[in-house]
């Protein structure tokens, strides 16, 4: 679905990644200044790619060794950007339309009724953006990418400026477009828990490089080396959604290491979901903890331990039946376990802690 050979300098910057990508959602992931706005604007044709090649769907967008440099309006990118960047003097109806004005009619293939069914946005096709919320305006920022019925959708922060209510209620869309409508898509996003969610593959960006990709679950939490940092201090677990327990309004998520209960009801009985969890909400214990009110314990096995600097240590536990947990604990606590690499662990997470986060 889209492939590239990307050896681009802008100014002191450079920006060397090669990666494909043949299904699903692509995400993009890495500090800021890592390169991935940069990579969207090469795809997107808006930058002048130094050196290299890109192709969506067979489709040559750009190569620089046979001279080809797509025009970005030939290109047909569909792009998304944190602001929906509406057209403040056309409806809402004219704003989805208008990209589609430029798509050659034998290229409409995405018919704008299912999309805006599948947006939830019917009601809106005769108000003007001023009037909309922040959410209503990038499902419609959303659907005018859309129904010009792009060879790629490419999506920059598309949630980054919605509150928490508002990423939770656009976060399904985009997983039934991806779905509905077979687009491919590249996702920059700084929030594990959206990549968890959509993404069938990652890559990690670090200073014009890919310092890592694959499925959320295996580029999260472990395997990268250097410093302790954010972007490697959570992990994603696959785990199959267990019953909700009205009475404790608790759902399990379940793993072969043991049941991870989250807040409320999460998930059909039986679907495949992922869970993102935070290397500084987890606990080490040498033995089976006693009675207390974590409710996730998981065993696993101590893979890696890279410690400090300064007090802290980020310890990857390997568990059974598949995924690796990063935990950050004192070194002083890690001591006092008296565990290394090699020995048995016990896990423990707090349920309000995953709580609060999305899960995929
Ligand atoms: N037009 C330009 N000319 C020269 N350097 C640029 C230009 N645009 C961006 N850069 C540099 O390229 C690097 C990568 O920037 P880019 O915007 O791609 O990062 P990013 O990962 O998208 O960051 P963020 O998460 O903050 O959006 C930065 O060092 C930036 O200063």
């Amino acid at each position: 679905m889209i492939r590239a050979e990307i050896d681009h300098t802008q100014g002191a910057f450079r920006l060397e990644a090669d990666f494909h990508n043949d299904a699903g959602i692509l995400a993009l992931f890495g500090p800021s200044g890592s390169g991935k706005s940069t990579l969207v604007n090469l795809i997107a044709g808006l930058a002048r790619l130094s050196a290299g090649r890109i192709e969506v769907d067979g489709t040559v967008l750009v190569d620089t060794a046979r001279g080809v440099f797509l025009a970005p309006p030939r290109r047909r990118v569909g792009l998304v950007y944190q602001d929906a960047l509406l057209f403040p003097h056309l409806s809402v109806e004219q704003n989805l339309f208008f990209g589609r004005l430029f798509t050659p009619r034998a290229e409409r293939r995405i018919a704008p009724g299912p999309v805006i069914e599948t947006l939830g946005i019917g009601h809106l096709l005769k108000r003007r953006p001023a009037g909309l919320s922040g959410g209503e305006r990038q499902r419609v920022a959303i659907g005018r990418a859309l129904i010009a019925s792009p060879r790629i959708l490419l999506m920059d922060e598309p949630l980054a400026a919605l509150d928490q209510d508002r990423k939770r209620e656009i976060l399904p869309l985009i997983e039934r477009l991806r779905d509905e409508f077979a687009i491919p898509i590249v996702y920059v996003s700084h929030a594990i828990e959206e990549v968890a969610r959509l993404a069938a593959k990652v890559l990690i960006l670090r200073d014009g490089r890919i310092a890592a990709s694959g499925p959320p679950e295996e580029v999260f939490g472990h395997g990268l080396d250097g410093d302790i940092d954010r972007f490697a201090l959570a992990s994603v677990l696959t785990v199959t959604a267990g019953d909700y327990d009205e009475a404790w309004d608790l759902t399990p998520l379940m793993h072969p290491a043991g049941a991870i209960r989250v807040a409320g009801r999460v998930g059909r009985p039986g679907e495949t979901r992922r869970v993102v969890i935070r290397a500084t909400d987890v606990a080490l214990s040498a033995e089976p903890p006693g009675p207390s009110t974590v409710r996730t314990v998981l065993r696993g096995l101590i893979a890696r331990i890279v410690p400090g600097p300064g007090a802290v240590a980020r310890v990857e536990i390997e568990l059974p039946g598949g995924g690796t947990v990063t935990a950050a604990v004192t070194r002083m606590g890690l001591a006092e376990i008296g565990r290394t690499v090699g020995d048995p662990v016990h896990l423990m997470v707090k349920t309000v802690a995953l709580d609060e986060r999305p899960i995929g």
